[in-house]
């Protein structure tokens, strides 16, 4: 969080007038295409990223590889993949690595983390900057493991960005302590383009907490798709290690799940007005943090039903306070909050520390924001205490965080005259919200493409 804003365009988040029904479509998940992109362009033949998310992260993920010489042809196809896997289909040819290349990671933790490891196997210098914010959010552990595993960096000594990889073609790899309390995205960082070092990897996690776990079994379960041996902790081998022992990625077919955490806001439209939505293909099986949102928002007071049309959720208008360690599942702490602060009870939400050094310091964020509202929100070591209070309109800023935009809807649909500075900040993740959430408001179907 900076302490001035940036004076944005202001948006007028609609008033919810009734009851929400809608069905929503939402776009692929981020953290699955760009992890599928790294896979694919590290992989030893050509392959398929179905249903992408188009968005600022995934521009820039796939931005990054085709610099480093990696061929993504978009194409709309009609696939044999499975049902319903036709629309949008990325072609990931990968080739031989090569510098001199920059890579803009914007603000996205993917690209700052996932990349670099990468950019160790090309030939040359790869250069990494970004926006300012991608300089204050954590790399160092990054950047030692890699130098610890044989690579050549040179940053300013802060351990972040700006930096240089000066890739050799290839990295020697083998074992590596690092503290990932502070990002999951070190260790996935490091196990995904781990099939192609030399000796593979070891990653011993050494701190203390290790927030995110479910992208970390993204991580691996997505690998091992790709063909990878992955040892995990959970699969019986000792706690907060993993191996990816070195081979061949194949190229694959992958079919990118509808993004769970950005299907959020509307879940909570539903919960807030007492109304009804519909995400279509909701998987059965996912290892996305979103799907926790079935348990929290039904704790909440909604309920949901997983349909053949996807997750059914139903509110009834009353929302309960909640007390919840929300670390594996950071991500939806903004959403939650924005729920948290118009329920009955008060919410205590736990286990979040590492949310300060997300896209803005989301904790000091959310605070100001709902209080300059009327709320009555004060930051714990790691974590908020939301005591709901009748709230009043006013300018909701964003700190460049599209969950912060998001946020900021949902209490808009309660409040009258709240204005969320900076919408298009969701591009980063979500780039039609604006039109999803009116559409969804008038009843439309909302919706990639609608
Ligand atoms: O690996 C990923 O795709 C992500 C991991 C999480 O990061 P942190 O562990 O830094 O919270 C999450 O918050 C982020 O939105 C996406
Ligand atoms: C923390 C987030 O993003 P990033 O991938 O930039 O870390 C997020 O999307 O909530």
């Amino acid at each position: 969080m900076t302490e001035t804003p940036a004076l944005h365009p202001l948006w007028p988040a609609p008033l919810a007038e009734g009851a929400v029904h809608a069905t929503v479509t939402v776009p692929g998940s981020k953290s699955v295409t760009n992890r599928a992109l790294v896979l694919a362009a590290l992989a030893a033949e050509p392959g398929w990223v179905r249903r992408p998310l188009r968005s600022r992260d995934s521009q820039l993920m796939s931005d990054a590889l085709r610099a480093l010489g990696v061929g993504i042809e978009e194409t709309v196809s009609s696939s044999s993949a499975g049902a319903g896997a036709g629309g949008e289909a990325w072609r990931v040819i990968p080739a031989a690595l090569h510098g001199p290349a920059t890579v803009d990671v914007g603000n996205a933790g993917t690209v700052m983390r996932f990349l670099p490891p990468v950019a160790t196997l090309a030939a040359g210098d790869i250069r990494f900057d970004g926006d300012p914010r991608s300089y204050e959010r954590p790399l160092g552990e990054v950047i030692n493991a890699l130098r610890a595993l044989g690579a050549r960096i040179d940053d300013d000594g802060r351990g972040a960005l700006p930096m240089t990889v000066h890739g050799g073609g290839a990295l020697e790899g083998g074992t590596v302590e690092i503290d990932a309390s502070n990002s999951s995205q070190f260790v996935s960082a490091l196990l995904l383009s781990a099939p192609r070092f030399n000796q593979g990897v070891e990653v011993r996690h050494t701190g203390a907490t290790l927030p995110s776990m479910p992208h970390i079994r993204m991580t691996v379960e997505m690998l091992r798709a790709a063909g990878a041996q992955v040892d995990t902790p959970e699969a019986g081998g000792e706690k907060n290690v993993w191996r990816v022992a070195p081979s061949a990625l194949l190229g694959r077919d992958m079919v990118v799940e509808p993004d769970l955490s950005n299907a959020q806001p509307f879940l909570a439209a539903a919960l807030i007005t007492g109304g009804t939505v519909t995400i279509p293909d909701w998987p059965r099986r996912t290892t996305q943090p979103g799907d926790e949102l079935r348990r929290i928002f039904t704790e909440m007071g909604g309920s949901c039903e997983l349909t053949d049309a996807g997750l059914v959720f139903t509110g009834t208008g009353r929302i309960h306070g909640i007390d919840v360690d929300l670390g594996e599942v950071g991500e939806l702490t903004p959403g939650i909050a924005a729920v948290a602060a118009l329920a009955d009870s008060p919410s205590t939400l736990r286990g979040v520390a590492h949310l300060r050094l997300h896209e803005t310091d989301r904790l000091a964020a959310l605070t100001k924001e709902i209080n300059e509202l009327g709320g009555d929100v004060t930051e714990t070591a790691d974590g908020l205490h939301i005591r709901p209070r009748p709230l009043h309109g006013g300018v909701f800023h964003t700190y460049d965080d599209h969950r912060m935009a998001t946020a900021g809807a949902v209490i808009g649909l309660a409040v009258k005259g709240v204005e969320i500075e900076n919408v298009a900040t969701t591009a980063k993740t979500l780039p039609d919200f604006p039109k999803m959430w009116t559409d969804m408001l008038s009843g439309a179907e909302a919706g990639a493409g609608a």
